[in-house]
């Protein structure tokens, strides 16, 4: 009898195509949601300081990025607008102009790539003075079903520019079906909802807040509307509500810090899961790679993968180009 362990987990981990072989996920480029920042200057590229690598594109920029898109093999582009302060307003008004940044952008990416994914941002922060979600009250809540009356409207003026995937990142109370119900009526059955079902207040979102131009703008928080990081069961709960009421998928958000409630939500709901790695995450990882504390190339395909470990179909990443071109499209 030896004394040497009979069985050698290390074994099928010896070589380089046996590690491929037994390898019980995988990433691809069919993986990646690009989000990309809109701005309404023409001919720039804006660098966002807080997150390095990535800028706002103004309309030839982001027609650009979309065919940059489809040859790298990435499905889909989330788009988020930076509006100028001019057309800024307590109600967020511009947020329903058919003509307004995004629905130029929709338009500008359909007809040049339209094969690839459209994902649109349904909230009003972008376009509020304040720069929360939701209409503010005078006590300064949040206020739930007159917001959802106006998201409902966004996302139909968004629907009919041509979004393929409407995503509603707002956290209000019913908006998912009312928006299905919208789009139904509208004559956009095949426009699916992609629903922020568990989107938690964090304090990783502070470098997409410069991108889209809102930061010094919010006053105080957004707790009243978006989840509590101490939570799980709540974040069941709020996914099995946007599920019934009619969402095609759902995303968890942020990502890494929250891979139990993916994983919770997958293993529960047994429908699609995406989650956002936020630009804090993504502020994170530059921020290693620039004090020499890991290599890029290795955070990026790493975190990436945990995601569809956890059972994401998906992941909206400020790393999917990178990443692409890492995977070789
Ligand atoms: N509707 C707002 C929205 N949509 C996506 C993000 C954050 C994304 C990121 O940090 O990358 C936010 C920020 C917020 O809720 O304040
Ligand atoms: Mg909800």
């Amino acid at each position: 009898m030896s004394s040497y362990p009979a069985i050698r987990p290390r074994r099928s981990r010896a070589t380089a195509w046996s590690r491929r072989l037994h390898a019980e996920n995988v990433l691809t480029p069919a993986d990646l949601i690009w989000p990309l920042f809109v701005t309404g200057r023409q001919g720039v590229e804006e660098p966002i300081a807080s997150l390095p690598g990535v800028s706002r594109w103004s309309l030839d920029g982001i027609v650009a990025r979309g065919r940059e898109a489809r040859d790298l093999g990435i499905p889909c582009i989330a788009l988020f607008p930076n509006t100028p302060a001019h057309l800024r307003s307590e109600d967020g008004a511009e947020a329903l102009n058919a003509d307004n940044l995004m629905c130029r952008a929709i338009r500008a990416l359909k007809d040049a790539v339209p094969e690839v994914g459209v994902l649109t941002d349904v909230a009003l922060d972008p376009y509020t003075t304040h720069g929360h979600d939701g209409l503010v009250d005078a006590a300064g809540y949040v206020v739930n079903d007159a917001t959802a009356d106006l998201l409902v409207r966004q996302a139909l003026v968004q629907a009919e520019a041509g979004a393929d995937i409407v995503a509603p990142s707002d956290m209000m109370d019913g908006r998912i079906g009312m928006i299905r119900d919208a789009l139904e009526d509208g004559g956009h059955a095949n426009v699916q909802i992609m629903s922020y079902a568990a989107k938690y207040a964090s304090a990783f979102y502070g470098p997409f807040r410069d991108a889209v131009g809102s930061r010094g703008l919010l006053k105080s928080d957004k707790k009243t509307y978006q989840m509590d990081p101490a939570n799980a069961e709540e974040a069941l709960r709020e996914v099995a509500l946007d599920l019934a009421e009619g969402a095609d998928s759902v995303m968890v958000k942020p990502g890494l810090p929250y891979l139990d409630i993916v994983a919770m939500v997958k293993q529960r709901f047994e429908v699609p899961v995406f989650a956002y790695q936020v630009s804090g995450e993504y502020a994170m990882i530059e921020a290693a790679v620039a004090v020499g504390a890991g290599d890029r190339d290795a955070l990026v395909l790493e975190t990436l993968m945990a995601f569809k470990r956890a059972g994401c179909s998906g992941v909206l990443t400020y790393h999917a180009a990178h990443a692409a071109r890492l995977l070789g499209a």
